[in-house]
């Protein structure tokens, strides 16, 4: 499933207590990680995500196990963390989210893929996802996505992906503070240096103001930093656009086609 990657790695087992094991090295790379990104996160992320890493008090020496992440997680809004071994598919990521609890890809990756790895591992689905998590507007979204996945057919849940990859994996919000206005959210912003950066404040992508008819007719890359974010209004319209009738909405979508992929093969970077 994640094969379609250039880079190979290996799926992590857990053990008979749901434990996985993890080397020095390995232990050392999410420590490199975490000091790398905590002075980007507070520099660039969006309030919210700091608040956030604040709440959940992540370890910054050692890769933290699902389980007392999920203990945090658990106090604060009913979700839990559970270890999968890479990228799963549409419909077991629905069906988890729909049940409050978020996939975490366990295999850490290698210092070749320090600054940008094209497929999640365990920093980008704790240090990336967890924060935001703790955001009530985020778990109710992300749970709504979720529950509508796993109520419709196969068939529309790639359009239903990419609700959920313009916000919560790669979305930008609005903020007066800001030059340019804006400020990153997406958890896959969050876990990586160079995109984190790139979002912020490089010319090249297109900041689109986020508009569902545009959002689910665009199609996206995950091995790429984007070529196009969206920006959202505030945490609030996460709810408005959970208030529409999406249904509706991805039946339009088709009937007016993906959008032109071939400006994003051009700008792959
Ligand atoms: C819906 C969307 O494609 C999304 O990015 C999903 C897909 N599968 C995943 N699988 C894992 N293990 N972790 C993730 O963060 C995701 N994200
Ligand atoms: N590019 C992200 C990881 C990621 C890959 C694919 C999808 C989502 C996130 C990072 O470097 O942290
Ligand atoms: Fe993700």
């Amino acid at each position: 499933m994640s094969r379609y990657t250039s880079n190979q790695y290996q799926a992590k087992q857990a053990n008979a207590y749901g434990l996985i094991h993890y080397t020095d090295n390995e232990h050392r790379m999410w420590s490199e990680l975490y000091q790398a990104q905590i002075s980007l996160v507070h520099r660039h992320m969006v309030n919210e995500y700091i608040e956030g890493l604040h709440h959940i008090d992540l370890p910054s020496h050692r890769i933290p196990q699902c389980s007392e992440v999920s203990e945090k997680l658990q106090k604060l809004n009913g979700w839990q963390v559970e270890p999968v071994p890479a990228l799963i598919a549409y419909d077991r990521f629905f069906n988890m989210l729909a049940n409050k609890r978020f996939p975490a890809a366990s295999f850490i990756r290698r210092q070749e893929d320090f600054a940008y790895v094209k497929e999640p591992d365990i920093f980008h689905e704790i240090f990336g996802h967890i924060p935001l998590l703790t955001h009530p507007q985020v778990a109710a979204f992300s749970q709504f996505i979720g529950e509508l996945g796993s109520n419709v057919t196969a068939d529309n849940h790639a359009w239903l992906a990419r609700l959920y990859w313009f916000t919560i994996e790669f979305g930008l919000i609005k903020n007066k503070n800001n030059i340019n206005g804006v400020v990153p959210m997406g958890s896959g912003l969050a876990s990586s240096p160079t995109e984190l950066i790139y979002a912020a404040s490089s010319e090249a992508p297109q900041r689109r103001p986020f508009d569902v008819m545009d959002v689910l007719t665009t199609p996206y890359r995950i091995d790429i930093k984007q070529p196009i974010y969206y920006v959202l209004e505030s945490f609030d319209q996460l709810a408005e656009i959970s208030a529409r009738n999406l249904v509706i909405d991805i039946l339009q979508a088709r009937k007016m086609g993906l959008q032109d992929p071939h400006h994003l093969l051009a700008k792959a970077c």
